[in-house]
């Protein structure tokens, strides 16, 4: 029979190997949904895609959504060197063209250049509140289908007023916690941020997740509900850590924001990526319980 001394080792060994990613809900339903817990090996960085596949999916798209802006990114081109500013159509293009792409909503941008949208929409599981749900076309096994969108701390950064009763509080494996709640002193929070970021007409990231009509439609992945015993993954989360190199007019589509200003390295992004292919109509779920052993 083993002490209750070892058993308490043994808790809390158990306990704190867990990278959990929402901590309340994790606290309270990690028992009830036991079979769908995500093991990774310790040291394993947990990608189901190259970050340079991230890249790929996330440029062009970007790229389609700043050309269908044009004539509102005309003081932004003209701060960007010839090279880059030759990639995309002059401002002033045909009164034509303009209406077309002024028709065209973000969401159907993302049709076009993707093959599929995805919308908030009441979940399909009870009590669930709001869910993500591909709303047209098809999403392929594989492919970067959403963003978790929100303020980035550090894990020595104060987010206490800021976690309390916030559900959306993301745990990435490194300890990064991403505030992804758009509502209350989080999205003080984030507006603040981006406004001390910007440098003129150069935005560094997206605030438009914020409101119900975001200018980049991947940035809904807060909503994703969490998988069940009867409901299984169809998205997993994966870390992704934006490189230099990332186009500069195009950070404006970016759901995320530095909460220090004068922290080094890489932004932090997380992107949610197909397990599987998924239909027209179905509710994305991803696995809020990942193990790390
Ligand atoms: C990150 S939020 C997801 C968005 C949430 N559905 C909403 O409308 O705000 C996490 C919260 O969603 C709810 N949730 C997520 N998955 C669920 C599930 N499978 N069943 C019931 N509620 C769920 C829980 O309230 C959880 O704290």
């Amino acid at each position: 029979m083993p002490s209750p001394a070892s058993v308490f080792r043994v808790f809390l060994t158990r306990w704190r190997s867990y990278k959990y990613r929402f901590v309340p809900w994790v606290a309270l339903n990690v028992a009830r949904n036991r079979r769908t817990l995500r093991h990774v090996p310790a040291g394993c960085c947990d990608k189901v895609i190259a970050d340079a596949e991230v890249c790929s999916s996330l440029v062009p798209f970007f790229q389609h959504l700043f050309t269908s802006d044009i004539t509102k990114q005309k003081e932004l081109l003209s701060l960007l060197p010839s090279s880059t500013r030759a990639m995309y159509p002059a401002p002033d293009a045909s009164h034509q063209q303009q209406c077309l792409q002024a028709t065209l909503s973000a969401n159907d941008i993302m049709y076009k250049s993707l093959g599929f949208s995805i919308d908030r929409q009441p979940s399909s599981l009870n009590a669930a509140g709001t869910g993500v749900f591909v709303s047209r076309g098809f999403v392929p096994k594989g492919a970067l289908v959403s963003m978790y969108p929100g303020a980035v701390y550090q894990n020595y950064e104060p987010i206490f007023f800021q976690s309390i009763g916030n559900p959306f509080i993301f745990r990435c494996l490194d300890g990064i916690l991403i505030d992804g709640n758009d509502k209350g002193i989080s999205k003080s929070v984030y507006r603040s941020c981006s406004r001390r970021d910007q440098l003129g007409p150069l935005k560094m990231c997206d605030c438009t997740w914020l409101t119900s009509i975001p200018h980049n439609p991947l940035g809904v992945g807060q909503y994703v509900n969490n998988c069940s015993n009867e409901r299984a993954a169809n998205v997993c989360y994966q870390e992704f850590d934006v490189p230099d190199s990332f186009p500069v007019e195009l950070r404006q589509y970016i759901p995320n924001v530095r909460y220090a200003h004068d922290v080094e390295g890489p932004l932090r992004c997380v992107v949610l990526v197909a397990l599987r292919d998924i239909h027209c109509g179905e509710e994305l779920f991803s696995n809020y319980f990942t193990l790390v052993q």
